[in-house]
């Protein structure tokens, strides 16, 4: 196979990932090594209580520039991290993942394969297609992201079997144009991107993907953040 040329950017938001982040990143890098990719990584980070700031500046002395930090004073949700983190990026692809080892960066060799196949403008992680899942949650958690995709996928109608997953690759002019209309600033940005990139007709592959859930730390995932994504399905429902 042909050298490839294309550079990966990976938008990393973290809250409070002191533990997780070395050996997430470690996974990244040795990642890339195997496969030759050119690879950089973005850390948006919101001013983490636990100290993930000091850890990722000690990580950015061994990393060098293949690690871009971007603090932020606060707090400020998921999906303005993204905004924010892309515009620090280089690569002609970005990859959104989470950095508590839900993502594993062994699927990204598979998300590349697939966009090298067909041209897609986005690969995305599927947990709710065949050989994909989700390993680690209780119950009530699982119940929660399954109702999420189905009143997303109802009301917005969708082809794709996971709307609210992150782990995706995109094409660097596709994420920026959509991001510039994305209105959702949690977790709802990852169903929004998905629902705008099928009204501009967009080519969506999806990779089945593993998700398990986290070992250190605690999902930022609250009441409040699902209120936020119904209401953000319901403006949504209004636009289109
Ligand atoms: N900078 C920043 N990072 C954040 C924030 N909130 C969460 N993060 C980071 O975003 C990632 C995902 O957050 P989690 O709290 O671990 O999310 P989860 O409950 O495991 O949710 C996962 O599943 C959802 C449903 O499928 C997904 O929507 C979500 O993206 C994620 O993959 C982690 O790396 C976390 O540190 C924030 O406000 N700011
Ligand atoms: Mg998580």
């Amino acid at each position: 196979m042909a050298q490839n040329q294309n550079k990966y950017s990976v938008l990393l938001p973290t809250y409070n990932e002191r533990e997780n982040l070395p050996v997430v990143l470690y996974l990244l890098f040795s990642m890339a090594d195997k496969n030759k990719l050119d690879l950089e990584v973005v850390i948006i980070d919101d001013n983490s209580p636990d100290g993930t700031q000091e850890v990722a500046k000690e990580l950015q002395k061994f990393y060098g520039k293949k690690l871009v930090l971007h603090f932020r004073p606060g707090k400020l949700g998921l999906g303005s991290a993204y905004i924010d983190g892309l515009k620090y990026t280089t690569g002609n692809f970005i990859i959104l993942m989470d950095a508590d080892f839900s993502h594993h960066p062994k699927f990204i060799p598979q998300f590349i394969k697939k966009q090298a196949e067909t041209n897609a403008d986005i690969v995305t992680g599927t947990r709710y297609r065949k050989n994909g899942g989700v390993y680690g949650w209780d119950f009530m958690r699982k119940l929660t992201s399954r109702v999420a995709n189905f009143i997303a996928k109802t009301t917005l109608g969708s082809s794709c079997s996971d709307l609210t997953g992150s782990f995706r690759l995109y094409k660097k002019d596709v994420i920026e144009r959509i991001m510039k209309e994305i209105v959702s600033k949690g977790y709802a940005f990852q169903m929004e991107i998905l629902i705008r990139a099928q009204g501009y007709n967009y080519k969506i592959e999806e990779v089945p993907i593993i998700f398990v859930d986290r070992v250190f730390g605690e999902s930022k995932l609250g009441a409040n953040e699902i209120n936020i994504y119904l209401k953000g399905v319901w403006k949504l429902f209004e636009t289109f």
